[in-house]
C-alpha cells in the first residue's frame, strides 16, 4: 500500500502542488490525469526518488520513503517514456543487470528470473535481441520486465500509451491487468482518458484534486 500524506512541491516561489493526500491499496491501479504542465511528471519524479519534495510523507508498505531526492534502493519502479534501455545489452541482460549489481543476485539466478519475466510479457523471441531491434511496444515491455526484476513495491508509468498504435495500447492494457491479478500496485500518469478508464480502479485528477498557489 502506498500512502501519500500532505505532499508539496515548490519551484522557486511557485507552489506546483500542496496538501496532496492519496492512498493506493495493494493490487490497485491508479491513474493520474490532468492538463499539460500541471505537475504530473514532477510528482512521478518525486515518487521515483529523483527529485526532492518540500513537505510531506511517502509511506510504502508501512515504511517511510526518503523524499529528499537521495533515495537508496528500488522500492518504486518507474517506466519512463523513453524507457532508458541499455543499447549495448541484450533484452535479457537489460532485465538481469540491476538485480546482480544492486541486490547481488547471482548471474544464473538473475538470468533465470529475467527469462521468466520476459516469458510472461510475451518476449521469448526477443530475449537475445538488442533494443534497436525492437518495436516501441516491445521496448516498453522490456522496461516493465526490468522494473519488475527489482521487485518494487509499486510500479509507475509515465504516459505508457504515447507513441503506441491501437494494437500496442491493447497489449499494454492486458499487461497492466495481468500484473494487477498478480497483486502488483500500479500508478499511471496519462493524458489518454479512454485508456485511464479501461485500466484504473481509481483516478486522481491533478487539475481538480490538488491544491496549488499561495504558499506552503
Ligand atoms: N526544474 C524545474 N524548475 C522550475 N519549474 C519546473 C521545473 N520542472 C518543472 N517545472 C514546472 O512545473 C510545472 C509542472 O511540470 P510537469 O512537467 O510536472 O507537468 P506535467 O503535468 O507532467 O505536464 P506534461 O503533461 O506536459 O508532461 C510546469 O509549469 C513546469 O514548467
Amino acid at each position: 500500500m502506498l500512502e501519500i500524506k500532505n505532499l508539496a512541491k515548490v519551484f522557486g516561489e511557485r507552489v506546483i502542488f500542496k496538501e496532496m493526500d492519496l492512498t493506493i491499496n495493494d493490487g490497485e491501479v491508479l491513474s493520474i490525469v490532468g492538463p499539460s504542465g500541471i505537475g504530473k511528471t514532477t510528482f512521478l519524479r518525486i515518487l521515483a526518488g529523483l527529485l526532492p519534495a518540500d513537505q510531506g510523507e511517502l509511506i510504502l508498505d508501512n515504511e517511510s520513503l526518503d523524499i529528499t531526492g537521495n533515495r537508496q534502493g528500488a522500492q518504486v519502479g518507474v517506466i519512463f517514456q523513453d524507457f532508458n534501455l541499455f543499447p549495448h545489452y541484450t533484452v535479457k541482460q537489460n532485465v538481469a543487470l540491476a538485480p546482480q549489481l544492486v541486490k547481488k543476485v547471482a548471474k544464473k539466478e538473475a538470468e533465470k528470473e529475467a527469462e521468466e519475466l520476459l516469458k510472461n510479457l510475451g518476449l521469448v523471441e526477443q530475449m537475445n535481441q538488442y533494443p534497436f531491434q525492437l518495436s516501441g511496444g516491445q521496448k516498453q515491455r522490456v522496461a516493465i520486465a526490468r522494473a519488475l526484476a527489482m521487485k518494487p513495491g509499486i510500479l509507475a508509468y509515465d504516459e505508457p500509451t504515447s507513441g503506441l498504435d491501437a494494437e500496442s495500447t491493447k497489449r499494454v492494457i492486458k499487461v497492466i491487468q495481468q500484473l494487477k491479478t498478480q497483486g502488483v500496485t500500479q500508478l499511471i500518469v496519462t493524458h489518454d482518458l479512454p485508456f485511464a478508464q479501461a485500466v484504473a480502479d481509481q483516478t486522481f485528477d491533478f487539475g481538480v484534486d490538488v491544491d496549488r498557489g499561495g504558499s506552503l
